[in-house]
């Protein structure tokens, strides 16, 4: 029986100042895959070793570059992984799934959150597997192993997570290198090893409120920055008054992005970071004078500035004046000779869904 569904998963920015791999919001730009299972179009899917015919809307961000093999594409990997963890080796025959992905790629807007969200739901539907939203975070943990991406993105809203201590046998599990986790491109051999199980109830997450007054407005330089060279640049351990200027500005900046009217008094200097965006201002040029320029007082209904993500997005919230804020941060750019697009985008509260 031929069956047919689609999945639409948000983007999303982690951080959001001092809540280095803690905070993330759900942003309203959403990832869009339509699936259709058809045996009786078997024919069309025999190319891909595992039955998957696999195509992007010629608008999607990476519609030039992304792999359309499903053991390369970081969709359907995942996915793989999801049904092979259940005995399923395969996409059942005549799968065609078609992505419309308007999601810059690398640039701290949560396209891999998102790509892995959704080949988790993907894996899920598929093969009918039934499970939960919370145990669908634990194999997307498994890939993208910090929480603050994948649980905006799957949960939606304004979260807050972490991960909770493992056992050393789950910690071994899940320090197992991401290549024995994903299916590697084989040449169309499948090895037939069943990969690693995540370990259950992995993440713990709240939901904050979020005062919908606040819009954010993302500003998208023209140039990739991947989140492994980003984390790259990070120190490995920390002073106590930078760890302590953090965790005191995160304590009162989840409050205040939920009161009304919004405080630029409180939030301004609450989205401050000495954790990761003083390390990353060598990978973004400007950055520094980015964050430190644009105040609430030079231009009104700014309430904050981060760096979104892993960068090179900057995220600005506020309740008016978004083209000016945006084109200031444009301009800012183009004095070091990046060229940036923008969007003014707002939260997303509902999460991943299946239709
Ligand atoms: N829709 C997609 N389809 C296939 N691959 C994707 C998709 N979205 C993201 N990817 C893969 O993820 C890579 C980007 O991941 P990366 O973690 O570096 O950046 P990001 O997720 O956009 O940023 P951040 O994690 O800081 O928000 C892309 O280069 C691509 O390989
Ligand atoms: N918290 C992560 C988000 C990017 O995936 C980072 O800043 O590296």
């Amino acid at each position: 029986m031929a069956r047919s569904f689609s999945i639409k998963v948000p983007a999303s920015s982690a951080n959001i100042g001092p809540g280095y791999d803690v905070l993330g919001i759900g942003l309203s730009l959403f990832l869009e895959l339509k699936v259709t299972i058809d045996p009786k179009e078997a024919q069309d899917t025999n190319d891909d070793p595992n039955n998957c015919k696999l195509s992007y809307t010629e608008e999607s961000a990476g519609f030039e570059t992304v792999p359309l093999r499903s053991d390369a594409n970081l969709i359907t990997r995942t996915a793989l992984y999801v049904l092979r963890c259940n005995d399923i080796r395969n996409f059942p025959s005549g799968t065609k799934i078609k992505v419309h992905n308007p999601i810059p790629l690398g640039r701290g807007l949560g396209s891999s959150g998102a790509a892995v969200v959704a080949g988790v739901l993907l894996g899920n539907e598929v093969g009918q597997l039934g499970f939960s939203k919370s145990r669908m975070l634990d194999y997307c943990l498994m890939i993208e192993r910090h929480p603050d991406n994948i649980t905006a993105a799957m949960m939606g809203g304004f979260c807050g997570s972490f991960l909770r201590d493992l056992t050393p046998q789950e910690v071994e599990r899940r320090e197992i290198p991401l290549a024995e986790v994903l299916p590697e491109p084989s040449g169309g051999e499948d090895t037939g090893l069943v990969p690693p199980l995540p370990p259950t109830d992995i993440g713990r997450h709240v939901k904050y409120n979020w005062n919908t007054k606040i819009k954010c407005i993302a500003i998208i330089p023209e140039f990739e920055l991947s989140t492994a060279d980003s984390r790259g640049v990070l120190p490995k351990a920390y002073t106590t008054q930078d760890v302590v200027f953090n965790l005191q500005r995160l304590a009162v900046l989840t409050t205040a992005l939920t009161l009304d009217p919004p405080s630029s008094s409180l939030i301004y200097p609450a989205m401050q970071d000495r954790i990761h965006q003083p390390y990353r201002k060598t990978l973004v040029p400007g950055l520094t004078e980015i964050l430190s320029s644009l105040t609430p007082s030079t231009y009104p209904g700014l309430l904050g500035i981060c760096l979104s993500g892993a960068g090179p997005t900057i995220l600005a919230l506020a309740t008016e004046n978004f083209e000016d804020i945006a084109q200031e941060i444009i301009n800012r750019f183009a004095k070091k000779n990046v060229k940036c697009s923008w969007k003014l985008l707002e939260l997303a509260n509902e999460g991943a869904l299946v239709e």
